[in-house]
């Protein structure tokens, strides 16, 4: 059986000015069902564009320059503007980095869920309400507060009522962009927490975008590292983070004050990811890695898979256990 979610050699590119930015570099990625995978990388990596590729509501700027995309063996890429509309909450629904984007200031919280599940979802007002209070219990909110207008609740909550609304129908995939990101620290952990369970208790098939590895390791059975438009190391978050292959993700760690477990102080990747409208040949991380060789800057490394179903794209590949004990020194990232 294939997976839910099947995406091959996806490229997207944007046109800005006389220039190509090409996002999303021939990606390979699958999610099973009742399986949560994370997407991590720093900002400008192309995960968004990834994640809104695969919900089919990409700017007018943006063009699918190849490949495809299923869910649950019906095509999503291609897609027409009709049932790409048909789809969303009832087949893919989204909770976004600022709740504000999918709430409604001028709607009770009531009505916007009843705009899902009556409008899209053909419920009656009192199936929706009933079914409202339901999904509010799930995410930790009191049903008493659906009368409530989003400016009364707390930024942690309006997360939680965005959550429930995506929810809603029971959609396929749920695709999370930085879902706690805005959210201040003790606040994002309990958000962490229910998403966790929910994640547990309803077998959630969700793509967690995140620039925080700390935050994948927390959710996410699977985890996808992206550089620079392409995937560079996937597999279970077990062993991405237990033995980490590809000296990007080794760093994403070290930068992570939550999974700092082989340095006991943060160290930053210095330098920034590749301006994508002129990416480097090679591998995309040779200028920023501290075991570039010659051929790093020349050919791109092709994904080879080091154990079962951990993938990584690294010209080294096969050192990956002594680049991790150099990668946990301070002087290797430093040099
Ligand atoms: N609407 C757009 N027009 C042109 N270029 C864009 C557009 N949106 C994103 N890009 C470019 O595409 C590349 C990938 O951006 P994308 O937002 O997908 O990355 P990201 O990893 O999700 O980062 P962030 O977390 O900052 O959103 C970047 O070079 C970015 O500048």
């Amino acid at each position: 059986m294939g997976a839910l979610l099947q995406i091959e050699n996806l490229s997207v590119s944007y046109r800005r000015g006389g220039a190509t930015i090409q996002a999303v570099d021939a990606v390979d990625l699958e999610v099973p069902a009742a399986t949560m995978l994370g997407l991590v990388g720093e900002s400008g990596c192309g995960k968004s564009t990834l994640a809104r590729a695969i919900m089919g509501v990409l700017p007018g700027n943006a063009r699918i320059a190849g490949g495809r995309v299923e869910l649950a063996g019906e095509e999503l890429v291609p897609s027409t503007e009709a049932r790409r509309r048909e789809r969303l909450w009832r087949e893919i629904s989204f909770v976004p980095q600022t709740a504000m984007n999918a709430l409604d200031p001028v709607y009770r919280l009531r009505d916007q869920m009843r705009e899902v599940l009556c409008s899209r979802g053909g419920l009656s007002a009192a199936a929706s309400d009933a079914r409202t209070a339901e999904l509010f219990r799930a995410v930790g909110l009191d049903p008493s507060r659906l009368m409530d207008f989003p400016h009364q609740f707390s930024g942690g909550m309006r997360q939680r009522a965005a959550i429930a609304l995506a929810l809603a129908l029971n959609p396929k995939l749920i695709i999370a962009d930085e879902p706690v990101t805005a959210l201040d620290v003790i606040v994002q952990r309990q958000v962490l927490d229910t998403i966790r369970m929910l994640g547990r208790d309803l077998g959630l098939s969700a793509i967690v975008v995140t620039h925080d590895i700390s935050v994948v390791a927390y959710l996410c059975t699977l985890t996808a590292v992206m550089y620079g438009g392409r995937i560079v190391e996937s597999g279970t978050t077990a062993e991405l983070v237990g033995s980490p292959a590809h000296p990007y993700t080794m760093g994403l760690m070290n930068a992570s004050p939550d999974l700092k477990a082989r340095i006991d102080t943060l160290v930053p990747i210095e330098g920034a990811p590749p301006d994508l409208s002129a990416p480097p040949p090679g591998c995309r991380f040779a200028a920023r890695c501290p075991f570039v060789l010659p051929a790093c800057r020349e050919l791109s490394p092709d994904i080879i898979e080091i154990s079962t179903g951990h993938k990584v794209a690294c010209h080294r590949a096969g050192e990956a256990p002594a680049l991790r004990e150099l990668a946990g020194k301070v002087a290797t990232w430093s040099a």
